[in-house]
């Protein structure tokens, strides 16, 4: 790429000056030139990249919001998405609804406890909906560290107002301090779709940030572009008292694996339950995790070989609920559904489409496209473009023992409840 650009955020055709003149009535946007980051497989010469630390201190009711991105990322940041701030949700749900608390624990430092004194939490309820404060291009923390990166990442904590910095300022680190350590700790990766390049970012949001890892976790998040409200909300019931968890990754694999990789890439050497369990109880589930990996590596991708995943599936999903891994369910539910009903079998499309409905709205949200396309199919199992679309031949020839058609309806009953109230 050659020699050093002039950095963009200083041009008058920066896109950041976009930002400024569609401007946000009484908001502060403070930017700033950064970084120059050496190009270490390249010709020696390295290029120049700018980042900015673009901060808006009036964002939801001065919560206040800061982007360290590329200017380009930075003018993708339109009224529009900050017109739809969740910030005057506050209030909604969360601490204010007295449902957690922050409590010191025994291994982990600080973390995110269901209150005592609350009913049960249902899954799919929410926890938290909160704006993240920060967020952080992934691509600058991925470089080699320098001191203008240290700067641009400091500006962008120093410009949020001062109750937001001091929350921010009080997570916890894993490794040398610092604010990227800090956001290393802290951030989640979202995606941004409103850039051409789709950009990872690393997303801090305080309350958030105070929830351990468990490698089987009673809590998920989802984060919505549009308002960019970050929500948790409970994957499975949570008893008062219990502690509040979220998997920072890696729970597909064994139980070796998963803590090596936990402490090769978080920094931490994890204590969840799973992870504290027994010999007995980790082998078992190291077992299951085999089962679960060997049965996804069999299932057939041609249309041709669906009848075998009337068998494979309900394997796979039976493996995955003992496993404690919800997230994958309805979607093996959900095809079970069409396969059934390709089939012309009413009775067991209805039944994984029912199944695929609720585990989906906990997982997806109940007016999630997902929940309601099981919905029409559980509805209407014969005006679904699935219906009977089967065209090979009879699809038990060879099956044998167990054909089937021979399962009786109410062989295998869902325990799951619906808490849809
Ligand atoms: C995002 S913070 C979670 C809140 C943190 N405990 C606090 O005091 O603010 C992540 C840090 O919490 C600790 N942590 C989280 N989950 C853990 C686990 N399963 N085992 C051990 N430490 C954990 C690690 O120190 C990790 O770097």
């Amino acid at each position: 790429m050659g020699a050093a650009k002039r950095p963009a955020c200083f041009s008058k055709d920066s896109p950041i000056f976009g930002i400024m003149k569609r401007g946000f009535g009484a908001t502060v946007v403070t930017f700033l030139d950064i970084s120059l980051l050496p190009n270490v497989d390249g010709d020696g010469l390295g290029f120049h990249q700018t980042f900015c630390a673009y901060t808006n201190a009036d964002y939801n009711n001065g919560r206040g919001i800061s982007f360290v991105v590329t200017p380009e990322v930075a003018a993708s940041i339109s009224s529009e998405t900050f017109g739809l701030g969740v910030g005057g949700l506050d209030g909604q749900v969360g601490s204010e609804m007295g449902m957690w608390e922050v409590k010191e624990t025994k291994e982990m430092g600080q973390g995110l406890f269901a209150r005592e004194d609350v009913a049960a939490i249902f899954a799919g309820e929410s926890l938290i909906i909160k704006t993240p404060v920060l967020f952080v291009a992934k691509q600058l923390l991925d470089t080699p560290s320098t001191s203008r990166r240290q700067l641009v990442l400091q500006k962008a904590v120093e410009q949020l107002p001062e109750k937001t910095r001091t929350a921010v300022e009080k997570l916890a680190e894993s490794r040398d301090g610092g604010v990227k350590d800090m956001i290393l700790t802290n951030g989640i990766t979202v995606k941004w779709p409103w850039a051409d390049e789709v950009p990872e970012l690393l997303a801090v949001t305080p309350e958030v940030a105070r929830i351990n890892h468990a490698c089987r976790p009673n809590a998920l998040w989802r984060f919505n572009d549009y308002t960019l409200g970050f929500e948790v909300f409970a994957l499975k019931d949570i008893k008062p008292g219990e502690e509040i968890t979220l998997s920072y990754g890696f729970e597909s694999r064994s139980h070796r694996r998963r803590v090596k990789s936990i402490e090769a890439n978080l920094g931490f050497t994890c204590r969840c339950p799973l992870c504290s369990a027994n010999e007995t109880l980790i082998e078992q589930s190291n077992d299951r995790l085999s089962e679960i990996k060997a049965l996804k590596s069999v299932l057939p991708s041609d249309q041709k070989d669906s009848p075998q995943l009337l068998g494979l599936l309900p394997n796979l999903i039976k493996n995955l609920e003992e496993e404690d891994l919800h997230t994958e369910i309805p979607m093996y539910e959900e095809i079970l559904a069409y396969t059934w009903s390709s089939f012309g079998i009413e009775v067991r499309a209805k039944y994984w489409a029912g199944r695929a409905r609720r585990h989906w709205a906990v997982i997806a949200g109940k007016e999630s496209w997902e929940t309601k396309r099981c919905a029409d199919l559980e509805n209407d199992v014969k005006a679904h473009a699935s219906w009977m679309s089967w065209d090979g031949e009879d699809p038990w020839e060879g099956v044998g023992q167990g054909h089937p058609w021979d399962e009786r309806e109410g062989d295998d009953h869902d325990h799951d409840h619906d808490h849809s109230h």
